[in-house]
């Protein structure tokens, strides 16, 4: 009898931030014709990932708050992956982003040891911010044993650093382990083909993929999650997700740009991670934002207007058409600010505290004039989604969003498209520049 047809499943890892939902999003809007299957693990319970992603891909699994390499049970994984890979769904490869503070090697034992018949272990990708490595793995050492368990790392965020830097740091990569490919990237735009064609791989993963060391971890008792290990090392399993925890906050109403960049601008050094999306009711009622903070990094992206009917969960209920980040909407249709705090050592009341008082004043009614300078401090850190378009069509960075700025505003708009401009410069400031000002 005939081998049932196996489809290979891809863990995508790295730390928070680096660009896996990023890079996830740039494979499904060029995959030609491959169908792919997605399990998204946010850490947090408002799953931002799964968020962004859904809308793009054949089918999305979000797997919610913790994270997997956790998992004692792992009969959601085990289901996703049964799910998704029945021949029925003619799936050619599915994808499990893993949260930013997995251990991949943990996430890969869960797919070895996967009960569906239909499923094959395809490789670990790592993902490496290049901008922030370097800061990462003296926090982290960790980072290292992550980076030599991949098959293929994504050295992303190329265009955040200098020629020498990036030859620097791919020196530093591949010396982890020689042999094993390391991808440049800016904005996870690798070739698919790297990952969907195991045929025309540089290395075949599953060949690569070290049993032994795997092997070698079980027998040190620390292969089933790590809660027990967690519990017997008194919390500190070496996990890095155990120093880190997140803060969730929502609200349907809009926040003060002005206060909102203030909490941004003075945040703890150990809030690492911020994501998701905002929206500012009166003082820009044209749009919402995906939000992301990693380090010092911070960007708003202008998202689109989530699809008719998608009610409360957004765009949550899988491919509608969308093709990009859309941010979650209340039952009425006007949108909600959600977002997800990711730190080490953070006050989780005090910074929910502190958003609570970056609301609006709730009198300036969400569709009242718009107030383009309170926009100000955000619009320098606006940017067109750059991972937009297919086969890099429409990916000019700083490139026009396909968003509606506020018509009633020129000067607004002038603001925008100068800021946008530089969206790679981090340092533009139309306080500075006599001729942005009012737009004249
Ligand atoms: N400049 C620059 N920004 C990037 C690049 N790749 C991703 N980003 C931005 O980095 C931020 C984080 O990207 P994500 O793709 O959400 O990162 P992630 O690894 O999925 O984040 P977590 O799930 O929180 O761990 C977003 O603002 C991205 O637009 C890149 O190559 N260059």
């Amino acid at each position: 009898m005939p081998r049932p047809r196996r489809v290979p499943v891809i863990v995508l890892a790295g730390f928070l931030g680096s660009g896996k939902t990023t890079l996830l999003n740039y494979l499904l809007r060029n995959s030609g014709g491959t169908r792919i299957g997605a399990i998204v693990n946010d850490f947090g319970s408002i799953e931002i990932d799964a968020m962004t992603v859904a809308g793009q891909v054949d089918a999305m699994v979000p797997l919610g708050d913790g994270c997997l390499c956790c998992a004692v049970d792992t009969g959601d994984m085990d289901g996703a992956l049964d799910r998704l890979a029945r021949p029925s769904t003619g799936m050619d490869v599915i994808i499990v982003e893993a949260s930013g503070l997995a251990e991949p090697e943990s996430v890969i034992r869960m797919i070895l040891a996967s009960g569906s018949e239909h499923v094959v272990y395809g490789g670990l990708v790592e993902v490496v911010d290049a901008a922030e490595f370097e800061d990462v793995r003296m926090r982290h050492p960790e980072l290292e044993r992550h980076v030599r368990a991949a098959d293929l790392v994504v050295l992303n965020k190329t265009d955040r650093v200098g020629e020498e830097e990036l030859r620097r740091l791919r020196g530093v990569l591949e010396g982890f382990r020689p042999g094993t490919p390391v991808v440049a990237a800016a904005h996870g735009r690798i070739d698919p083909a790297l990952l969907f064609d195991p045929v025309h791989r540089p290395r075949p993963p599953v060949e690569q993929l070290s049993f032994e060391a795997l092997l070698r971890e079980e027998e040190d008792g620390h292969a089933d999650g790590c809660d027990a290990h967690c519990e017997e090392h008194g919390g500190d399993c070496g996990h890095l997700h155990g120093a880190y925890e997140s803060v969730e906050f929502t609200t349907s109403r809009a926040l003060d740009p002005r206060r909102f960049m203030d909490f941004l601008d003075g945040r703890p050094a150990g809030l690492y991670r911020i994501k998701g999306f905002v929206h500012f009711g009166a003082a820009d009622p044209g749009n919402s934002y995906a939000m992301h903070a990693v380090g010092g990094f911070l960007r708003f992206t202008p998202s689109r207007p989530s699809p008719p009917g998608a009610g409360v969960t957004g765009v949550m209920g899988g491919a509608d058409g969308s093709d990009g980040p859309s941010g979650p909407d209340r039952a009425d249709g006007e949108p909600l600010t959600q977002l997800v705090l990711i730190g080490a050592g953070v006050d989780g009341e005090a910074l929910r505290k502190e958003l609570a008082a970056c609301v609006a004043d709730p009198s300036a009614g969400p569709f009242t004039e718009p107030d383009p300078q309170a926009m100000w401090g955000v619009l320098r850190y606006v940017e067109a989604d750059p991972g937009e378009g297919r086969d890099g069509a429409d990916e000019v960075p700083g490139g026009e969003p396909d968003v509606e700025l506020p018509a009633t505003e020129a000067d607004f708009a002038y603001a925008y498209d100068t800021c946008a401009d530089d969206a790679y410069g981090h340092d533009y400031d139309p306080y500075d520049d006599p001729d942005a000002e009012l737009g004249r």
